[in-house]
């Protein structure tokens, strides 16, 4: 375990990932902690496994694998507090840990990165596309069916240096994630939710603490908590719940507050993007803390109804990234 800093008297630690993106987003988090509370924080280094293993995240056969050293270190009393990307973080609650606060949401979208400034729309067919997620895939199948979809992993600057090398024409990453390692420079083009659901969570960040500590001397986490974000991902999360997926299975889900209402969308596909249940619901729903149940309620109702439509048996066997059915023939 390293510092970043010398450790300071009286000064929080918070526990983080070494990358780029983990790094920067633990700073913004942490400043906006002294900002609002006066605390200082210092960032403490933590390698976990996902961040050194060579196998593909979809053969690693479950959910977090980027959190679980840092719940580690919280349990252990290691550190203090811990960001992750919200979209990390598996559903089930963790043994003694808490949601100390969700940060405001960046922007959730993801973002295509090809060559020569290419559209999704206007790369060739036969193109291929860089991405290891099942959601990204299905729902860009869904759109370009004619495009070949690459399982490939590696941080930010990894995947981009692909397209940048010509090993593919395209990657595909989260918008938030390109700003925060400084790449907008790669985007190509945006992907709104109408062409890519994004994964529940997608752009905001998790403050994670132990549970006996979050009414106690951690309180101040509480600071940087943002009310309609919580319950947006509330209701996201809890599709990906009732459906019994995990943080790599095709699922996207969005929700966002229009005129006092909860709106949320979610979509599950297939990998080769040939069958889709994609569904919406809306929820009169207060912005305020006492609405999570409301919100987890919008949540468990619009993923009933997918279930009943089929949405379920895509989860269970969406299909292989660049599997047996493969990119349509044609145009
Ligand atoms: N799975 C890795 C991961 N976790 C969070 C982000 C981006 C930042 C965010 O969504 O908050 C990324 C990279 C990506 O999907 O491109």
């Amino acid at each position: 375990m390293s510092t970043e800093d010398a450790r300071r008297p009286g000064a929080a630690r918070l526990g983080t990932r070494r990358s780029t993106m983990a790094t920067t987003q633990s700073r913004l988090v942490a400043d906006a902690v002294t900002e609002r509370t006066g605390v200082p924080v210092d960032l403490e280094l933590i390698t976990s496994f996902g961040d050194t293993t060579r196998a593909h995240l979809t053969q690693l056969g479950g959910t977090g694998v980027f959190v679980s050293a840092l719940r580690d270190a919280l349990l252990d009393g290691g550190v203090d507090f811990a960001v992750h990307s919200l979209k990390d973080l598996p559903t089930a609650p963790a043994e003694g840990l808490v949601l100390a606060a969700v940060t405001e949401r960046d922007d959730p979208r993801d973002a295509l990165c090809a060559r020569d400034g290419l559209t999704l729309d206007a790369l060739p067919a036969g193109a291929r596309v860089g991405t290891g997620s099942p959601r990204r895939v299905a729902q860009l199948a869904a759109h370009r069916p004619d495009l070949a979809y690459v399982p490939i992993r590696g941080n930010a600057e990894t995947r981009l240096g692909k397209a940048a090398s010509g090993e593919v024409d395209a990657v595909v990453l989260a918008y938030a994630g390109l700003v925060r390692v400084g790449r907008l420079d790669a985007v190509t083009d945006v992907l709104d939710a109408d062409r890519v659901l994004p994964a529940p969570g997608q752009g905001a960040l998790a403050v994670e603490c132990r549970a006996d500590r979050a009414g106690a001397d951690l309180s101040y986490l509480s600071s940087v908590d943002h009310t309609a974000t919580r319950l947006a991902v509330t209701a996201e999360r809890t599709v990906l719940a009732e459906l019994e997926a995990g943080c790599h299975a095709p699922v996207g889900a969005f929700a966002r507050f229009e005129h006092g209402r909860l709106r949320l969308t979610a979509a599950v596909a297939s990998t080769d993007g040939a069958q889709q249940v994609r569904a919406e619901r809306t929820a009169e729903l207060e912005v305020a803390p006492a609405s999570q149940k409301a919100a987890a309620d919008l949540g468990r109702e619009l993923a009933r109804s997918m279930i009943a439509d089929g949405a379920d048996r895509i989860v269970a066997d969406p299909g292989e990234i660049g599997g047996a059915a493969g990119p349509g023939a044609g145009a």
